[in-house]
């Protein structure tokens, strides 16, 4: 078990995005305040777009903020399933367009070939995060961290802060954080939307393989405490 889960329940998923923005925005506030920066990991897919809308409209020293991504699609950044265009259009634009934003694609061919570089980018971070930003897929995985994908071992073990995946049964190669780059964070932050999800989220905190349900790599752990938003 994590060293402390919260859990925060709304009773749609329009509430948990206003209050879980408002939640994210004072911690990094806080954070700005404290060390005059704050550096927030974002995840991508649907889920987050709704919280993106509404934490840029949260007063926030913008220009003190640097913002990562947890997973990205190795796609070009104006793809429809680019996280970072997702990140873009949702989260950078009014104010919120001055924080420095790093991405994980780059100009290499592939996953693979980029990771070095994105490596090196993820290195230079002010880590540890404030927030990281998670969501989770009904498959049980968080970030780009799969179950079954032959990458997966060395995504829960490795010292480094990314690396390159092939998803079993989705398209696109990814870049993901390794569970070593998750933990490097002074708060996780899961995003759960439906009955579906809170099932497999239900499911995920009883016993069973990591393998099987790699968000359990992050419901288990007891580094970093956990807050889950429901809905
Ligand atoms: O592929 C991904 O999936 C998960 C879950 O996405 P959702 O569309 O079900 O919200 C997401 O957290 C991750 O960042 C994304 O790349």
């Amino acid at each position: 078990m994590a060293s402390t889960i919260r859990e925060f329940r709304h009773d749609t998923a329009a509430q948990t995005a206003v209050a879980l923005a408002a939640s994210v925005a004072a911690r990094l506030q806080q954070a700005i305040t404290a060390r005059d920066t704050a550096l927030l990991a974002v995840s991508g897919g649907r889920s987050p777009a709704a919280v993106f809308d509404a934490l840029r409209g949260h007063a926030i020293e913008w220009d003190k903020l640097v913002v990562a991504q947890v997973d990205e699609r190795w796609v070009s950044p104006d793809h429809a399933d680019s996280n970072s265009r997702l990140i873009r259009e949702h989260l950078l634009t009014g104010p919120a367009a001055a924080a420095r934003f790093v991405p994980m694609k780059n100009e290499a061919p592939d996953a693979y070939a980029g990771q070095a570089e994105c490596e090196a980018a993820l290195a230079a971070l002010p880590r540890p995060f404030d927030v990281i930003l998670l969501g989770m897929g009904e498959d049980g995985h968080t970030a780009s961290l799969f179950p079954g994908a032959s990458e997966l071992s060395v995504g829960l073990s490795s010292e480094d802060l990314c690396l390159a995946v092939t998803p079993p049964a989705a398209p696109h190669q990814r870049m993901s954080l390794t569970l070593n780059g998750l933990l490097d964070s002074r708060l996780l932050v899961l995003q759960i939307g439906g009955a579906a999800k809170e099932a497999v989220y239900r499911s995920a905190l009883a016993p069973g393989p990591i393998e099987d349900m790699p968000i359990r790599a992050v419901l288990r752990q007891n580094k970093v405490p956990l807050d889950v938003w429901l809905s």
